[in-house]
């Protein structure tokens, strides 16, 4: 059991920190209690300091609560017939409050979310319940509307000698033998981030030797062994698991790693069915790295790595010998233009999820392969116009713009198509993404890690719907055009 979970405050007075900001929530769920209704509270601050666990306490002073991810459920209408309606009727819950927590308000994107933001500004102004929102990005555009309308408690991170204090708490309660400085060390290393540094005590953690501050500084020594350059190409240039294990021991967002290899598979590799069972690898780790965020089970991290690392460096027949320059990910070139452009991924994966009726990560996940579909001009243009992309957004799959030349040609043909022509024509281009989101589905449909570290010996075989599918539309692989 992950210590996080075991340790998990179960009353105001255990929260570390925030003293004053807990006092002001205890105000305003006494009010509540004696009749007196408060505008919704909206709680905001950086990762892993308690915001969820403090809503969570809150709670169980109310007869009920419910807990929604506004990012979830994203449309308007969703919104508001989950809790819109029920949050203005008590009576329905009788003269109990009914406490609404929404959680990650400032992760809700897409053009339905504007209806969102909207929604959650109606529900507030009509709601006769207790709300509780929570965000992580103070100056998050998506709150500008809703902070007027809320308490807005910033929640600061935790100072390092309260993390001490309690990792050695958790410490002796798992008789862990830890030398205080190593603790101390730990603490400071979380920077204010309580659930990252319950987290690196329990991974330090050996029931037969002494926490010592070597240890704590050895994960950095091991950490910053190799920079990310030298990690892609240790992945893309070497078919040795160990040598690929170490160059990918390094203190980097993994999620960045993944960008990085992704980017450039096509570089070094050029053979097509290498590059294809290398973006089979990416799409692998990128379904743990959802996993391990929705869990917060770190442990699938290591699976995310041995998909993207040795899964990628063993993709190739053999090592290339020559030079590739290793290229920043396009996606952060991009995004670090301006802040609007940071949403542009989760842009285009909404527009995929509505017309190819995929999942939001599954969207994503297919990315690589659009990229590779994009680089015929007039499937670009026919794509974009299938998904409505907008120019900025054609700029994710291809740095060329498609040309003048071959956007009139497209245009004219299809004002002289017919209707059915067009949709057939539409059928056919969504057919052909979704036969790369088949095969990133099944690979969704592994249930264990281990199960899924063996798919290369055991293949799964696709839904019987699916097969038919497959068969009857004549799909058309991405690899064979
Ligand atoms: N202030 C704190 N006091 C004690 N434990 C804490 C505190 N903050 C976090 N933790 C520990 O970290 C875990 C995760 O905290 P929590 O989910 O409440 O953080 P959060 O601020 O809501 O993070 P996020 O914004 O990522 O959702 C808790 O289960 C708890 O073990």
């Amino acid at each position: 059991m992950l210590w996080t979970d075991k340790y998990r405050p179960q009353e105001l007075s255990a929260v570390v920190g925030n003293k004053k900001e807990i006092k002001i929530i205890t105000d305003w769920v006494n009010a509540w209690k004696s009749n007196n209704p408060q505008i919704p509270l909206l709680l905001v601050g950086p990762p892993g300091i308690g915001k969820t666990t403090l809503s969570q306490i809150i709670a169980k002073q109310f007869s009920e609560h419910i807990e929604l991810n506004a990012s979830d459920k994203r449309s308007q209408e969703i919104i508001k017939s989950t809790i819109g309606e029920s949050s203005s009727s008590r009576s329905l819950f009788g003269d109990e409050y009914k406490l609404i927590i929404l959680d990650e308000v400032d992760g809700i994107h897409g053009t339905n979310d504007r209806g969102g933001v909207k929604a959650i500004g109606d529900i507030i102004k009509s709601s006769k319940h207790p709300m509780i929102l929570i965000a992580n990005d103070f100056y998050s555009k998506r709150l500008q509307s809703i902070k007027p309308k809320c308490q807005v408690i910033k929640m600061k991170k935790s100072r390092w000698n309260s993390i001490t204090k309690l990792l050695r708490e958790i410490a002796q309660a798992e008789n862990v033998d830890a030398n205080p400085a190593a603790l101390k060390e730990i603490a400071l290393k979380s920077q204010g981030d309580v659930r990252s540094a319950i987290n690196t005590l329990q991974a330090l953690s050996s029931k037969d030797s002494t926490l010592e501050v070597q240890d704590v500084e050895n994960m950095k020594t091991k950490d910053t062994r190799s920079d990310i350059f030298n990690a892609i190409t240790g992945v893309l240039k070497s078919k040795t698991p160990a040598h690929v294990k170490e160059a990918m021991w390094i203190e980097e967002d993994p999620t960045l790693v993944m960008e990085y290899i992704a980017e450039n598979i096509p570089r070094e590799y050029k053979k097509k069915d290498e590059i294809k069972k290398a973006y089979d690898y990416i799409s692998k780790a990128d379904i743990f790295f959802g996993r391990t965020q929705r869990s917060r089970n770190y442990g699938y991290w290591k699976y995310a790595s041995d998909f993207m690392g040795i899964g990628v460096s063993n993709s190739k027949h053999e090592t290339y010998k020559k030079f590739t320059k290793i290229q920043t990910p396009t996606i952060f070139t991009l995004m670090s233009r301006n802040r609007g452009k940071r949403n542009l991924r989760d842009e285009i994966a909404e527009k995929m999820s509505v017309k190819l009726h995929v999942s939001h990560s599954i969207a994503i996940s297919m990315f690589p392969y659009l990229e590779i579909m994009f680089k015929n001009d007039e499937l670009a243009w026919e794509i974009s116009d299938y998904l409505e992309l907008e120019d900025n957004e054609i700029k994710r799959f291809r740095s060329k713009k498609i040309p003048k030349k071959v956007i009139n040609k497209m245009e004219k043909q299809k004002a002289q198509m017919r209707v059915e022509e067009r949709d057939r024509r539409a059928e056919e281009l969504k057919n052909q993404m979704i036969t790369a989101a088949v095969e990133i589905e099944d690979s969704y449909e592994i249930s264990k890690p281990d199960e899924t570290k063996a798919e290369d010996t055991v293949k799964k075989e696709p839904p019987k719907e699916k097969k038919e599918k497959k068969k009857t539309d004549k799909q058309v692989s991405l690899f064979s055009f």
